[in-house]
């Protein structure tokens, strides 16, 4: 379609746009000139949209209807194979100063990086719809919700988002009621139709940038259609935008679950954790407790936004309203509560294998693997076929108002008080199960220089050792030391008897015989529990020079095929591996330069000297 005869209808539709908010009506404007789509299309979230939305998908080839009497209202679609997690090196923080990005992050000058971006969006979405998505991240009744509008040319990313964020009219009212400022967060997969061009399942462009836009809080991406990379509220707002944001408004946008834990005493406590991507948040989130009594409930599995109260205590709440879950290792005996969540249906899955009678299957879901399937890119698989069947990266889109145990405090604007942090990393060797943190400051400095073996969930090399802060290292959206400088401040409202208790965890730690060294997942009920005993003051603990870890029979083993001398291996701090580790925080710390902030530097002094 030329631009003559596409314009009177864009006209028509921005005449008709449902709402009166005149930044938003301006700003789809100039979208829609510049990518010059066929139609434009607000998104009014409802159920009659949806349907419409998903049979169009199927049509399209993108998504297959799953069986409904396994999983109703479900559907699974394949990603192109070069496009199926993020791109941290087309990840851009276009800060107007190169300071200000950090070391940690891709930079480019904004008005270049723009120059660029609007030679690609031109004509983008031609033979396309584009899709306007109000969104809020957080609650619409929030004391200041943080609003977000995703334009996209992708039907999918409109069903996810659909999942993960609050969206749709509703939001929009309130936005156009406050005159609210919202994010426009701009989206195309760049794969533009010439007129009687036949689409493709999962267009994309083989050229992808997700760019920041820090001062003025804007997103642009471009090029990919998958997770993380299309899904704008997720980590480019609700990480790297938020982060800047929290910066600036004195919060914290982190990389984390929530989880809410109730003793046998019917004492409740709430638990946040950081760990890397594909390193067991939503797994933890979903904890099924292995001992008796104790009782979990979940508010979050990936993102935390974090706030002093007056009254000095951290306050956590999940802005998020789905779950973007890796579906490898996710299974009835790992993952039960994940597993019912998605039984219910109403999700959507991707890169995962399907089976003969219109399932899904992936790796670590059920005990025994199917005879047959379809993999994840449509060929026959058997067990044989020597490959994955789903892509380690694939995953599960699912409401969080699934799952059974969603703790009734997730609806809460204000949110949950923290009583306890966890940085966890995925380490063969030298991080012990589990460490308690001297202090707070000394907690800060655990997360600051916490590591991780890469993961799927980015593209490139897996299993390579890297310094990760606070799990944050792909979604910081400024200068890494300014964001640690800043965690340093903001909780210096606090005090000592408010402040969380942080700890270090490793699931992950192998023994000599190549095997985990813990049992993890549902007996990781057994570590909080000894992290609660150690904020109630019962539990014993013996201190090494990285912190306190427990003494081999204050865990709660009951139930466990583990002795406390598998635990002192689990939990053991070998001198020799830690002398590595020290030089690998040197190296790390020496990459900040003059941002690195001076607490932290004592801190690694003090590290040595109790090393020595
Ligand atoms: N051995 C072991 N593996 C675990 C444990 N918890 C999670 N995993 C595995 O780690 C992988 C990813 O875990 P998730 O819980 O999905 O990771 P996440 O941190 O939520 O990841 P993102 O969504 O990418 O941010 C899965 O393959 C899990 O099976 C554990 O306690 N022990
Ligand atoms: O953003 C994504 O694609 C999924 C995710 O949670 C992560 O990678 O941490
Ligand atoms: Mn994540």
């Amino acid at each position: 379609m030329g631009i003559t005869a596409r314009q009177p209808l864009l006209d028509e539709s921005l005449e008709n746009a449902p709402t009166t908010h005149a930044k938003l009506l301006a700003w789809v404007a100039e979208v829609s000139e510049l990518t010059q789509p066929d139609s434009v299309y607000w998104v009014d979230g409802s159920e009659a949209e949806n349907t419409r939305l998903t049979d169009e998908l199927v049509e399209a080839g993108t998504l297959k209807r799953l069986n409904p009497e396994l999983f109703p209202n479900s559907f699974a679609g394949s990603s192109d194979p070069k496009d199926v997690a993020r791109v941290e090196e087309r990840t851009f923080i276009c800060s107007e100063n190169e300071r200000d990005a950090g070391f940690t992050n891709n930079w480019m000058d904004p008005a270049e990086m723009k120059g660029i971006l609007t030679e690609r969006f031109k004509g983008s979405m031609r033979g396309r719809t584009m899709y306007v998505i109000p969104f809020v991240m957080g609650h619409l009744d929030a004391e200041d919700p943080k609003f977000g509008v995703e334009i996209t040319d992708s039907a999918y990313v409109v069903a996810s988002m659909r999942i993960m964020a609050r969206i749709g009219t509703d939001v929009l009212r309130k936005m156009e009621e406050t005159d609210a400022f919202f994010v426009p967060a701009l989206h195309s997969v760049g794969a533009p139709l010439e007129p009687g061009e036949q689409d493709v399942p999962w267009p994309c462009n083989e050229e992808k940038w997700i760019v920041h836009f820090p001062e003025e809080r804007s997103i642009w991406s471009y090029g990919s259609g998958y997770g993380g990379n299309a899904l704008l509220g997720k980590k480019c707002y609700s990480l790297r935008i938020a982060s800047v944001m929290a910066r600036d408004e004195g919060w914290l946008a982190e990389h984390m679950l929530i989880l809410k834990l109730t003793s046998p005493e019917n004492k409740s406590y709430h638990i946040a954790a950081a760990f890397p991507s594909a390193c067991g948040k939503t797994n933890l989130a979903l904890l099924d407790p292995t001992i008796d009594g104790w009782k979990a409930e979940t508010l979050g599995d990936d993102i935390n936004w974090m706030r002093f109260g007056k009254d000095g205590e951290l306050r956590g709440v999940n802005p998020e309203a789905g779950l973007f879950g890796v579906a490898p290792g996710t299974g009835w005996s790992t993952n039960p509560n994940a597993m019912r969540a998605i039984a219910k249906g109403n999700s959507i899955f991707t890169n995962v294998a399907l089976t003969d009678d219109g399932g899904v299957w992936w790796e670590g879901m059920t005990e025994e693997t199917p005879a047959h399937l379809t993999d994840w890119q449509g060929n026959d698989w058997t067990p044989e076929s020597g490959r994955p069947a789903a892509h380690p990266n694939s995953r599960f889109c699912t409401p969080i108002e699934q799952i059974d145990m969603l703790a009734d405090d997730y609806h809460d604007p204000e949110g949950v008080k923290i009583d306890a942090i966890l940085f966890g990393g995925r380490r063969k060797t030298t991080v012990p199960l589990v460490t308690e943190a001297h202090d707070w400051a000394h907690g800060i400095f655990m997360g600051a220089t916490l590591s991780s073996e890469t993961t799927a969930a980015a593209a490139g090399a897996v299993g390579v050792v890297r310094r990760d802060p606070m799990a944050m290292l792909p979604f910081i959206g400024y200068d890494a030391g300014d964001y640690l400088k800043h965690w340093i401040t903001v909780s210096g409202k606090s005090d000592a008897a408010h402040l969380p208790k942080i700890f270090l965890v490793n699931w992950f730690r192998r023994t000599a015989d190549g095997g985990f060294a813990w049992p993890g997942f549902g007996d990781n009920s057994r570590v909080l529990k000894w992290a609660i005993e150690r904020i109630e003051g019962k539990a014993d603990a013996v201190e090494t020079p990285i912190g306190y870890i427990p003494t081999p029979d204050s865990l709660d083993l009951t139930g466990l095929d583990m002795t406390p001398a598998d635990v002192e291996e689990a939990v053991k701090v070998d001198p020799k591996e830690w002398h590595e580790e020290v030089k690998g925080i040197e190296e790390w710390f020496a990459r900040f330069g003059d941002s690195l902030p001076a607490e932290l530097a004592s801190q690694l002094d003090e590290l040595k000297e109790r090393f020595a």
